[in-house]
């Protein structure tokens, strides 16, 4: 029995352990990630978060995340908004900016607070981006900034610009209908191709003025998303970079709209909702489960 809350950001849903008190090994997360998300036999998610204690000085909680298909992602924006609020709201930490450690560094995501004492929602220090080939990273030789690179995916031609957050993304800028796009087929032909060495999240962006931007997601390891919060700072970041828009902007995602803004101190942040769904107890034998699967 695993007691557990759900939260959603923007309709991007999350399991989340408190692991001060549930002490589960670290080793199991990616089966229980697996167990847990899965929308007909489990809770139903696009992924787990789990609150630690950290392994550094100078960090207040760690943050480790895993995809529905229980695979581990470097940091999630949209579940860093939530992570700050239950942690807050539980007592786990007393004030409202809180230094993260994730396994793309350093995250601070300060707890924005109405006149009433109310959270409103969370504005989160996402770093700065990483735009170096290598480190996305990108199959091949170093080659900077990759802006306008072309593949060939589910016989189509995608010219896309890399962006990592910590966790790699492909922006795909178009002028077409998003709702047009099949995303269940060329997302994961993008995701899993060879360019990509740790597979990708490849997100499709319709700039729709100076400040607005449109976005569809196929994220690494969940599939089709409601939203994703490192996938609209990166978004964000090379749409600025190649001239479709300043460098701050409204993301509308199919589940609401963030704003990232890419600031003079290099660091992008991204100020959005997070919200409780419920909590439980994850009662399944999915130990045995898992372990009678392999
Ligand atoms: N939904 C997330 C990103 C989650 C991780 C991603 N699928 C990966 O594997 O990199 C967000 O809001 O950033």
């Amino acid at each position: 029995m695993v007691r557990f809350t759900k939260m959603e950001g923007l309709g991007n849903d999350y399991i989340f352990i408190d692991n001060f008190a549930e002490r589960l090994p670290e080793e199991e997360f990616p089966v229980l990630a697996r167990a847990v998300s899965d929308r007909h036999f489990g809770v139903g998610a696009d992924g787990l978060i789990v609150i630690l204690p950290p392994t550094e000085p100078g960090f207040d909680l760690r943050f480790r995340m895993f995809n529905a298909d229980g695979s581990e992602g470097e940091m999630c924006g949209n579940g860093m908004r939530s992570f700050a609020r239950l942690a807050f709201e539980r007592g786990l930490v007393r004030k409202t900016r809180i230094r993260v450690q994730t396994l793309a560094g350093p995250v601070v995501p300060e707890i924005v607070l109405d006149e009433a004492g109310r959270v409103q929602g969370v504005r989160v220090d996402m770093g700065p981006p990483r735009l170096r080939s290598t480190e996305i990273p990108l199959t091949g030789p170093e080659r900077g900034p990759v802006l306008a690179e072309t593949v060939e995916a589910a016989g189509e031609s995608f010219t896309f610009a890399a962006v990592s957050m910590g966790n790699p993304h492909i922006v795909i800028f178009t002028d077409a209908d998003l709702d047009r796009i099949d995303l269940a087929h060329v997302g994961p032909a993008l995701e899993h191709h060879p360019l990509f060495p740790q597979r990708t999240n490849v997100h499709f962006v319709r700039p729709e003025g100076p400040g607005e931007l449109r976005m569809r997601t196929w994220e690494r390891g969940s599939g089709i998303t409601l939203a994703c919060g490192t996938g609209a700072c990166a978004a964000l970041v090379a749409a600025s970079l190649t001239g479709r828009s300043g460098r701050t902007a409204d993301v509308h995602l199919p589940g609401g709209t963030l704003r990232v803004e890419w600031a003079e101190d290099g660091h992008v942040y991204q100020t959005g909702p997070a919200n409780e769904v419920c909590r439980g107890e994850f009662t399944r034998d999915w130990r045995r489960e898992a372990a009678a699967r392999s």
